[in-house]
């Protein structure tokens, strides 16, 4: 487990509490049956000219004002609508009004692979719900990551791997991981800059499939993490904010792909 002194205090929390979360993970072990291709997902939104958006279902956050109250099922549904590659949905409880219910119900309201969002790090939380990919936080899973990354490919799910630097590339790479995303987000102060993808992308294979995550508010935000070399974005608060379907609708069109 990596050192968690300099994390923004409410990542902290979020830490421990996902800790005890995994104390009382429920028994069996989960399989996922015919995972929906994450990759594929992207490659069929380009075919059809829209950028590949992973829409995040994301209540609140601590970085967000407010909660947002409707069903997450609608909610997803509009992305879908307005032309999702692909959905995120937190599970977290306490900090992102996330849940697994909402996750299931998601998942089966949809057709499009879905990414639970949450703070796994310990195996036993793989075994909470079943989705097509599962997130780990480089970071936060330090040295477990390969072993965590063969406990979550056992079960069948596919696994984006977060980075925030070239060091965890590095050791993503090293796991072998071949979907990676970097957070423009920095954990320890919480602020976005979208110069981290930047800095990051130019060492990413060409073979590993690579998203941009956090902080993408405008097509021009958009543009800029396409012309970096982002094969997909994970955009949350912009899409959450008012029209959902309108918001991923321009976030996805077909303007903002670099020529
Ligand atoms: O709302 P934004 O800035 O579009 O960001 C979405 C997503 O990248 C962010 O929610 C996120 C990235 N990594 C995480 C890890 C845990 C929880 C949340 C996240």
């Amino acid at each position: 487990m990596e050192d968690t002194a300099e994390l923004a205090p409410a990542v902290r929390s979020i830490l421990s509490a996902a800790r005890d979360r995994a104390a009382e993970g429920r028994s069996g072990t989960v399989s996922v049956e015919g995972a929906r291709d994450l990759p594929a997902a992207f490659e069929a939104a380009e075919a059809d000219g829209r950028v590949p958006v992973i829409a995040e279902v994301k209540p609140t956050s601590p970085t967000t004002e407010g909660t947002r109250e409707d069903d997450p099922v609608a909610l997803a549904e509009s992305m879908v609508a307005g032309g999702a590659a692909a959905l995120s949905v937190l599970t977290e409880p306490a900090h992102f009004g996330g849940s697994v219910e909402t996750l299931e119900r998601v998942r089966a309201a949809v057709d499009v692979p879905v990414l639970r969002k949450d703070f796994v790090v310990d195996e036993s939380q793989l075994d909470a719900v079943e989705s097509d990919v599962v997130l780990l936080i480089a970071r936060f899973v330090g040295d477990d990551l390969p072993e965590l990354l063969a406990a979550a490919r056992d079960r069948g799910f596919q696994v984006l791997v977060e980075v925030h630097d070239r060091e965890e590339l590095a050791a993503a790479l090293d796991a072998g991981a071949t979907i990676i995303g970097v957070n423009n987000r920095d954990l320890a102060e919480l602020e976005v800059d979208l110069a981290t993808f930047e800095s990051v992308a130019p060492e990413v294979p060409d073979d590993v499939t690579l998203i941009a995550e956090s902080g993408i508010g405008s097509p021009a935000d958009v543009r800029r993490m396409r012309a970096a070399g982002a094969d997909a974005l994970l955009i949350g608060s912009a899409i959450m904010d008012g029209d959902v379907e309108a918001n991923t609708r321009t976030l996805t069109g077909e303007h903002t792909t670099p020529q």
